[in-house]
């Protein structure tokens, strides 16, 4: 999704972000724009008492790590970048500039001289603009910074040497990352967030606004965006309107190194060497706004969905992310040797992995993103590689079949695996260890990454016992003992889950609240409990078998017994896609759906539930609570 449209002016441009910071290249992703990473090879080591204000040093050192990349990359026979966006923060204290700290001790020094005061944060940005003209590159340079004002509260030597050990202040400006565990240390913020983390992403809206909608000539002394302007202003400011309202020459003094002139209707603006500001003839163009305008990304974004999915799920599968974890790089050839495939297929889907923002490549060759590190590793903590492995080679192949599903209105096993289900969870999920086990790491690499906002959502305290039915391999268990201290938990599920819940226990971690009891809960006797726990349950299943699970759980349930359900919830208002997408999933692979918060209100006062209470996450579950009365 692009919220703000003026991304979308550089939606059929090459743009390379000059910079290997995995902060920079979240925000700018997640703000919707598409551009390949090229790490700047500039040495920050211009002289800092040659400049007059920090801030000049930041955008310069910022100029010249996007100079450096738009100069490497302007090779004979092939594609220059149109733009190229180079970054640099720097943290000012006591009259010093402060980068990124060398050592521990260097960590240590930078830290000690922020405790207890404010100190400012610069990011300076350049976006330059490339054309060429015989292998003749020209730019044109625009830059701006961004201060944020932070305030450590006082630390103690002790805090301070823990922090440095956790590591996370060596690749950061100041020797903290606000972001992280650095966020502990910061009494207050006055400015952009995303300034101190390495990228003004609102200032840098506003200089593409600048740059890509200069204001009519009536308009020159009086308009000054003060800040972006809202989605509407921006359908106002299209180029049709713009252009015509800028009939001839009229100059505009932008704040970066250079003023470009702006006249052909429709036009970007020309500049001294008579090309628009994007390197392209100006009557060409014109008409490429214009079509620029309204090009579907949208749907673009949608066509390639299927791609992207699938290149994340190869690359899991062939176990790159675990082969690359904790080297610094790997060559394509390497990977290609380890993971027994071709060089070429390899080095194809590094690239798009590259480009999925899942690696990193420089010249040295791949490694891991943060967050390929932290969720695509198989053995990382917060694994998703389960649920993912559990997405290709279960949901992908039921999700091939999702037009006869739509036709036919039922689920899609008997085609997607030759299958007729009778009971879904034996037919479909445990008919071999194989696929038990893939399920039930699936279950348990989504429930451990979910577990702490289920079992927070709501304060539970006043339950003493609590029965998690269907609760697999007590992930979310795990966590409700953590967080309430007189709390009892039984794990119910299926002979052949419990019989193999053993190798998902923690290590070292007392368990001995937790209880796990195999059976049926549609057929066998349920545990007596305070609270009763649906996680991701009702889902699978059609209103009869809901209400005749909903109504046995109310039998047991004495006055003041609680109900904790966790879900998708539809949502007409906010169209939360993940919960609509997951009911189509739904839909394919069980004989239930998601439902909207209305529909588990009716159903839950119906079996005599009362008070209930919704909080929508707006991530990947919603919670309900309610309480027998
Ligand atoms: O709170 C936070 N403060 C700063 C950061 C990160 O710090 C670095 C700043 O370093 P620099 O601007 O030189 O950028 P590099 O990482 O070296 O990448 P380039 O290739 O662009 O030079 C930056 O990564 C910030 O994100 C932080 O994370 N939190």
């Amino acid at each position: 999704m692009v919220l703000c449209p003026v991304i979308r002016k550089l939606v059929s441009k090459r743009v390379v972000l000059a910079s290997a910071s995995p902060r920079r290249q979240e925000i700018l992703s997640s703000a919707g724009l598409r551009f390949e990473v090229v790490p700047s090879r500039f040495k920050e080591t211009l002289d800092k008492t040659s400049f007059s204000a920090p801030y000049e040093y930041a955008m310069e050192t910022a100029k010249q790590k996007a100079l450096e990349v738009a100069n490497r990359m302007n090779v004979k026979d092939f594609r220059p970048p149109d733009v190229v966006i180079g970054a640099d923060t720097i943290v000012t204290v006591d009259g010093l500039i402060l980068e990124k700290p060398a050592d521990k001790q260097d960590a240590y020094n930078m830290l000690s001289r922020l405790n207890g005061k404010v100190h400012s944060v610069f990011t300076g940005v350049t976006i330059v603009h490339c054309s060429s003209k015989d292998n003749q590159l020209q730019t044109e340079v625009f830059k701006f910074y961004e201060e944020t004002k932070v305030k450590f509260s006082d630390l103690s030597e002790e805090l301070l040497w823990e922090y440095i050990h956790s590591g996370e202040p060596m690749d950061k400006a100041g020797g903290y990352g606000i972001q992280s565990l650095g966020g502990m240390l910061v009494e207050y913020v006055h400015g952009d967030f995303l300034n101190v983390v390495g990228f003004p992403l609102n200032h840098f809206c506003k200089k593409l606004v600048e740059l890509y909608y200069p204001p009519p000539r009536d308009a020159i002394h009086h308009v000054k965006y003060d800040s972006v302007p809202s989605v509407e202003t921006f359908e106002v400011l299209s180029d049709e309107e713009h252009g015509s309202s800028t009939q001839g020459n009229l100059t505009i003094k932008l704040e970066g190194d250079n003023a470009f002139s702006s006249g052909a209707p429709g036009s970007l603006g020309k500049n001294k060497i008579g090309q628009d500001v994007m390197g392209e003839p100006v009557e060409k163009c014109s008409g490429d706004m214009e079509s620029l305008t309204k090009f579907p990304s949208t749907l673009v974004e949608l066509l390639d969905g299927f791609k992207a999915s699938k290149a994340m799920f190869v690359a899991c599968k062939l176990k790159v992310f675990d082969l690359l974890k904790g080297k610094a790089h790997l060559k394509a050839k390497d990977v290609a040797d380890h993971i027994s495939a071709s060089v070429c297929g390899t080095e194809r889907l590094l690239d798009s992995c590259t480009a999925l923002q899942l690696l990193k490549k420089t010249n040295q060759g791949y490694s891991n993103t943060e967050l390929a590190d932290k969720y695509l590793v198989s053995d990382s903590e917060y694994s998703l590689h389960g649920y993912i492995m559990h997405a290709n080679d279960h949901v992908w192949p039921l999700f091939t079949h999702l037009e006869s599903a739509v036709k036919e209105g039922t689920n899609q096993n008997h085609r997607a695996f030759g299958k007729n289900t009778q009971d879904l969870f034996q037919d479909s999920y445990y008919h071999s260890m194989e696929t038990k086990l893939r399920f039930m790491n699936a279950m348990h690499s989504i429930m451990k990454l979910t577990a702490r906002g289920v079992a927070t959502a709501f304060d539970l305290s006043r339950f003493r016992s609590a029965c998690d039915l269907g609760g697999c391999t007590g992930a979310l268990a795990q966590v409700l003992i953590q967080e309430y201290p007189h709390l009892k938990v039984t794990v119910f599920d299926l002979p052949d889950v419990i019989e193999n819940v053993s190798g998902f226990q923690p290590t070292g971690q007392d368990t001995s609240r937790i209880t796990f009891t195999s059976g049926d809960f549609f057929k066998d006797n349920i545990p007596e409990a305070d609270l009763y726990i649906l996680s991701r349950v009702l889902h699978d299943w059609p209103d009869d078998k809901i209400n005749a699970l909903l109504s046995k759980i109310s039998d047991l349930c004495t006055p003041g017994s609680g109900l904790l359900l966790s879900e998708m919830v539809l949502d007409d208002k906010k169209r939360n896609r993940s919960a609509w997408l997951q009911s189509l999933n739904m839909l394919v692979q069980t004989e239930g759906k998601e439902r909207s918060s209305y529909e588990y209100r009716c159903l839950l006062e119906q079996h005599g539930f009362r008070n209930v209470e919704i909080v929508q996450t707006g991530s990947l579950l919603d919670i309900i609570l309610c309480t027998k009365c």
